[in-house]
């Protein structure tokens, strides 16, 4: 994930690259001036001691700039590179919405707290590593110029400080990668809880929301605890050692000052140093830590966000563009737990208004997935034009077929937006007269803002009915050949069922199945063909 978000934005790494060499070398820089500044006051050379303080002051003031700047274009990257992963794996949920694989609550859990744990952790310890080294360069290459004992000693504490991640590597990933399947698990289980609300109400069962929730969400904050717990063995232990360390150098400093091998400037400034490289040391020991604990939701992030692909070729384009009939011929369902369904033998042209009946459980919802393309491990025949629905490219079923749902989802939107799918290829025209089909003409008249009302969970403005038309609404602007309604017209008033059912029935061009439990003998003159699945 690196080395691509450095591949798509190298500019931005360039100019983060030169400030983190600034800030780290203005310290450096900074720390050498000490010296010559601690020996002219040895000297007693108060007029140079000053000079060389306010130059010190000088470049702690620009290294106060070139941070604060390499600070802002991480973050900037950091964001970027966020945006990046959320985009890519948007795209593949709406490559898996095709084939109905896309779970809300997965999606919601991954741009949300899966990205924030790999920022917090992956990319902020990364970015954290990168300004140590140029630390470590720096201030090593500072202590060289002091004296090789010195730079001796810096080395072989830094090795033994560098050791300190992988003491807990393994089980910082483990507790990471808890932490976010323990959010999926909570997710699931709020947002089942959170939609059953009024059921809760009407049965005097409010109290289980905190009930049935709250060991999940102990169950995360607990992970949290763990992944801390990892991580703080291993940041204290370094901690430690860092002092230690700083105390080693120090003391061999005063020890080569005493037997005249360096100036006692340097004693002061070889402290400085050691804490900038021990600080950075430590620091990129934390970072590697905090790699860690990010590299699984690293790993889970690369893989959810490789290119998933789907073929889209038709070979039977012709057929879909003129669809003439539909058959089924000795047509049967088996679901993996064994419940078997059969279907009777039809031929269904087109223009026919194919009415299908059954009890609950007698296969209607089954046979408008089959009709759709949705399912399509069937055994006996199923036809389209006297072609195999297996030899079609199943997303070619998208365009041939409406589907009104017994349950539907209105956007936080306005009505126009709910009709048209936010899609701009819709005039106004078109939209109006797919509301004038859809019986809402009145109604939406009647509101002072008309097709720019806003709808949905927010807004009280419809009726279940009316919220019901706007969906049927969406089928009629976009105007497929085939339209299956499931219950469709449920929500609607008697009266304007049947104004619905007689509209659709209607039109000449249309191939119409519905399906319900209840027939009405005015309902089904409308219709010239039935399947009663009952008889099966
Ligand atoms: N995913 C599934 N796995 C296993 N069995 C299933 C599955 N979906 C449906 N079934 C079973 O297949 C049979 C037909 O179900 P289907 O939903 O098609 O009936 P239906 O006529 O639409 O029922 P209803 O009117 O109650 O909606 C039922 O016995 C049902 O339990």
């Amino acid at each position: 994930m690196i080395k691509k978000m450095i591949q798509e934005h190298p500019f931005m790494m360039i100019i983060i690259t030169i400030l983190s060499i600034s800030t780290n070398g203005l310290e450096t820089v900074a720390n050498l001036i000490l010296i010559t500044a601690t020996n002219t006051i040895i000297s007693r050379k108060t007029a140079l001691f000053f000079i060389l303080s306010g130059a010190i002051l000088l470049v702690y003031l620009i290294h106060w700039f070139t941070g604060y700047y390499a600070n802002i274009f991480e973050e900037k990257m950091i964001q970027a590179t966020n945006h990046d992963i959320r985009k890519k794996y948007m795209r593949n949920q709406m490559t898996l919405a095709l084939e109905d694989k896309l779970n809300p609550d997965d999606t919601i859990n991954v741009v949300t707290n899966d990205i924030l744990l790999f920022d917090q952790q992956y990319l902020k310890g990364f970015y954290k590593l990168f300004n140590c080294i140029f630390g470590i360069i720096l201030s090593s290459v500072a202590l060289i110029s002091l004296h090789w004992s010195l730079f001796l000693a810096s080395v072989i504490m830094t090795v033994l400080l560098m050791f300190v991640p992988k003491l807990v590597g393994k089980r910082l990933r483990t507790t990471t990668g808890n932490i976010s399947s323990n959010n999926d698990k909570l997710l699931k289980k709020l947002n089942d809880w959170t939609k059953g609300y009024h059921d809760l109400l009407w049965n005097n069962a409010l109290f289980q929301l905190w009930r049935k929730t709250h060991n999940s969400f102990h169950t995360l904050e607990n992970s949290y605890v763990d992944q801390k717990r990892a991580q703080q063995t291993a940041v204290q232990f370094g901690a430690f050692m860092n002092m230690a360390a700083q105390v080693a150098v120090n003391a061999l400093a005063g020890y080569l000052a005493i037997n005249n091998m360096v100036t006692f400037g340097v004693v002061m400034s070889a402290g400085n140093l050691a804490y900038q490289l021990f600080g950075a040391v430590s620091v990129s020991t934390d970072s590697i830590i905090l790699l860690q604990s990010g590299s699984s939701i690293n790993d889970k992030l690369v893989s959810l966000t490789k290119p998933v692909s789907v073929d889209r070729f038709e070979k039977h384009q012709d057929e879909i563009d003129n669809i003439k009939n539909i058959k089924l011929h000795n047509l049967s369902y088996e679901y993996k737990n064994g419940t078997k369904i059969k279907y009777p033998d039809i031929n269904v042209s087109k223009g026919d208004k194919v009415l299908i009946t059954g009890p609950s459980g007698s296969g209607k919802t089954t046979l408008i997935n089959l009709l759709s393309g949705r399912l399509n491990d069937y055994k006996g025949s199923l036809k389209l034009n006297n072609i195999e629905y297996s030899s079609f490219n199943n997303l070619s079923f998208l365009k041939i077929f409406g589907l009104q749902p017994q349950s539907y989802h209105i956007f936080n939107d306005t009505i126009a937006n709910n009709i048209a799918l936010s899609n701009d290829k819709y005039s106004s025209e078109q939209i109006n007269s797919a509301v004038k089909k859809a019986q809402l003409s009145e109604k939406i008249t009647s509101l002072s803002q008309g097709l720019k009302t806003l709808i949905g969970s927010e807004s009280e403005v419809f009726s279940g009915g009316e919220l019901q038309r706007v969906s049927l609404a969406r089928f009629f602007i976009r105007k497929r050949p085939i339209l299956i309604v499931d219950e469709g017209t449920s929500a609607l008033d008697k009266n304007n069922a049947y104004k619905v059912m007689n509209l659709l029935t209607q039109d000449k061009n249309l191939t119409l199945f519905v399906i319900t439990h209840s027939i009405d003998n005015d309902v089904l003159s409308l219709f010239n063909k039935h399947i009663n699945l009952s008889q099966e």
